[in-house]
């Protein structure tokens, strides 16, 4: 069993404990925050979407004390264009509390970071004060990725839909996602690539109404470089982030021109 498979399992069980709960996570109003997507649209570098991340299945224990509150605020004080919280709790440590703290502490967009395969876990990512879900194409069939796209857009929420090869882009496209990320990070061997990036950015047609982000394994400002080389409009960082002595000297280091800007 891949690890994809065992975390849905476990996501499974998940949905059906949300469908029996009432809402525990706080509910308030909070104020709208911008679009992640007209952000990155408008930007002449490439942003950070900056990752709350104690651990992983690759890595075990990353951060295990980090302070949320304290790590998303210094990720928006360094010039971060979004948040992303891990609320998996079973193999990344994180909560629905953890990102409704941060939905109070910061005002920029916030992802929520998730295996979302139903729509009890989007009104949970709402209620917590996301404006961004994942929605992760290798872990859902078509009909489902396209129901769970257009309930979430219908919320107000943006989504972040993540491939990983050229065929996972066809899909992605199929459904008219806006927020395109690839993930280099291979989830049956943890290895990850750039290569993925560059490889799925030669199918990926650039224009106005999408953009391109590259997730995981970028480390310094090389990656970014790279990144933004093949065209990504920002980067989702989290080990690197969260392993820095400091947050502010990293994130600023990954802020290259995107492709085209002149330096
Ligand atoms: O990080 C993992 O080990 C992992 C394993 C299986 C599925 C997903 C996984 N990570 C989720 C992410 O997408 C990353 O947290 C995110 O892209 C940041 O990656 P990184 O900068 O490499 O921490």
């Amino acid at each position: 069993m891949t690890i994809l498979e065992k975390i849905l399992q476990t996501k499974r069980i998940e949905v059906k404990q949300l469908l029996m709960e009432e809402c525990v996570v706080s509910c308030e109003t909070l104020p709208k925050r911008p679009s992640l997507f007209e952000t990155l649209q408008k930007s002449h570098q490439l942003e950070v979407i900056s990752e709350m991340k104690r651990a992983s299945p690759s890595k075990g224990m990353i951060a295990g004390n980090t302070d949320p509150v304290a790590q998303a605020t210094a990720y928006e004080q360094a010039g971060a264009a979004c948040i992303s919280v891990l609320t998996d709790s079973t193999f990344f440590k994180g909560s629905f509390d953890d990102l409704a703290s941060v939905a109070k502490a910061v005002q920029i967009p916030l992802l929520c970071k998730d295996f979302i395969i139903h729509e009890v876990q989007i009104d949970r990512a709402k209620q917590a004060g996301a404006s961004v879900i994942l929605l992760i194409v290798a872990a859902l069939d078509d009909m489902t990725l396209q129901r769970l796209h257009n309930y979430a857009t219908n919320q107000g929420l943006e989504v972040l839909v993540e491939v990983h090869d050229a065929k996972e882009l066809g899909r992605a496209l199929a459904i008219n996602a806006k927020l395109i990320g690839v993930n280099n990070r291979n989830l049956k061997t943890f290895d990850v690539d750039l290569a993925k990036t560059e490889e799925v950015a030669k199918h990926f047609p650039f224009n106005e109404n999408r953009v391109f982000i590259s997730e995981s394994g970028i480390m310094d400002a090389g990656d970014a470089k790279r990144a933004a080389a093949a065209g990504a409009s920002a980067v989702l960082v989290g080990e690197s982030l969260m392993r820095s002595a400091s947050v502010e000297d990293s994130l600023r280091s990954l802020q290259v021109p995107k492709a085209g800007v002149p330096l």
